[in-house]
């Protein structure tokens, strides 16, 4: 993988995933001086993407630049590409892996977007890529901060994280996605940062369920800041670093995600909050909301390592029918009482 100064031609970039967020990321990636090749597993898309420069599926009236083409075929969109960013939803990583590996080359850094907690393994997103693609730390990468994909489609000013476990990695990766509105951080803790991603969007959830319930200002804050405390609470006993959680990937993206109707997390709560059920909500959206299922591998992970989160336990509780939003906010005020810095 090559590095350059912001601005200059840099290499290619495949992105696979043409949702919101793989796109808008293509932006930034193409901005900063890339060739970026996205790919879509539907034809309609990859043609509107490549064809029309515009994926009004997911970010109607933002023109892509001419430098992102896009392909429903793996090989054409990685051939070349010695940066490869995954941006499918997390549960549908493991099993869409096998379809890009073969096409990767041997020393492409792969770059997780991703928000989420596998089902069933509870592993993270980077720890999936690296058992089904045999893939050492070294050269996995992630990307997390506070990015609503409409506004860093739109430019807006933002910041985030890069974190690899190798920091010349991070550096380059850095270099590469530095753009005039994209403002990136390098890292080292790969799972504080995919730890603060993952957990907000739960915390997010909670935080819609109380917006859609009608509650206020001081509702939330109560909630985001609990939420904060109980990420750094799992996040540390499994190894991050807790300033990771008070960073860009952390208390930056939990702010953003918690405060922003173009959440679809948040607005995922606030539908349940006004009475939606869970099905009816799925129906509504493609997009995907990843803290409906993170909430069920957050939980089992922290009862595995015995840390206590009652916001993931709540939310969990809520989205598998068995609490109501309002006896979720009830059940946060009523709990036993104890010390904030317990
Ligand atoms: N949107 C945002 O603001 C941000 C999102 N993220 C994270 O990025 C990741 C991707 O999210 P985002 O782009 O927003 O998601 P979207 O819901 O906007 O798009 C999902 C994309 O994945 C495709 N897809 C859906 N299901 C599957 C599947 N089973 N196999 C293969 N592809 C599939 C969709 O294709 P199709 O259209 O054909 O259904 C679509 O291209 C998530 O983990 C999210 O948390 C991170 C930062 C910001
Ligand atoms: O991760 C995000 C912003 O950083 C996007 O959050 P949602 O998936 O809730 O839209």
């Amino acid at each position: 993988m090559s590095g350059s100064a912001a601005g200059d031609t840099k290499g290619k970039v495949a992105v696979l995933g043409a949702g919101s967020w793989g796109t808008a990321f293509s932006i930034v990636m193409a901005d900063a001086g890339n060739d970026v090749c996205i790919w879509a597993r539907r034809d309609e898309l990859a043609h509107a993407i490549g064809e029309g420069h515009e994926n009004a599926d997911y970010l109607p009236g933002i023109e892509l630049p001419r430098t992102i083409t896009a392909t429903t075929d793996a090989e054409q969109a990685l051939a070349g590409a010695d940066v490869v960013v995954l941006a499918v939803p997390s549960q549908s990583l493991r099993d869409n892996l096998p379809t890009f590996l073969p096409y990767v080359g041997s020393d492409a850094v792969f770059v997780s977007l991703m928000k989420g907690v596998e089902l069933g393994t509870q592993k993270r997103m980077s720890e999936v890529i690296a058992e089904v693609g045999d893939v050492p730390t070294d050269r996995i990468a992630v990307v997390s901060g506070p990015n609503l994909a409409r506004e860093i489609a739109r430019r807006e000013p933002a910041a985030s994280v890069v974190a690899c476990a190798d920091e010349a990695v991070a550096t380059t990766l850095q270099q590469r996605m530095h753009s005039p509105a994209f403002r990136p951080y390098t890292s080292v803790d790969v799972l504080g940062c995919e730890f603060g991603g993952a957990y907000k969007n739960v915390v997010a959830l909670c935080v819609g369920m109380a917006v859609g319930l009608g509650f206020g200002d001081n509702t939330t804050a109560s909630l985001i800041t609990r939420g904060l405390a109980e990420t750094a609470r799992l996040a540390m006993r499994l190894g991050a670093n807790p300033l990771t959680l008070m960073g860009l990937a952390g208390l930056g993206d939990l702010v953003a995600t918690c405060s922003s109707p173009l959440s679809r997390n948040r607005t995922f709560g606030e539908k349940l909050g006004q009475g939606q059920t869970v099905e009816q909500i799925y129906a509504s959206t493609r997009q995907v909301a990843e803290g409906a299922k993170s909430c069920s591998s957050l939980r089992a992970l922290a009862h595995e390592v015995g840390v206590e989160v009652p916001i993931v336990d709540a939310v969990d509780e809520v989205v598998q029918g068995r609490l109501t939003t309002a006896g979720l906010m009830e059940a946060f005020i009523n709990r036993d009482t104890k010390a904030e810095l317990s």
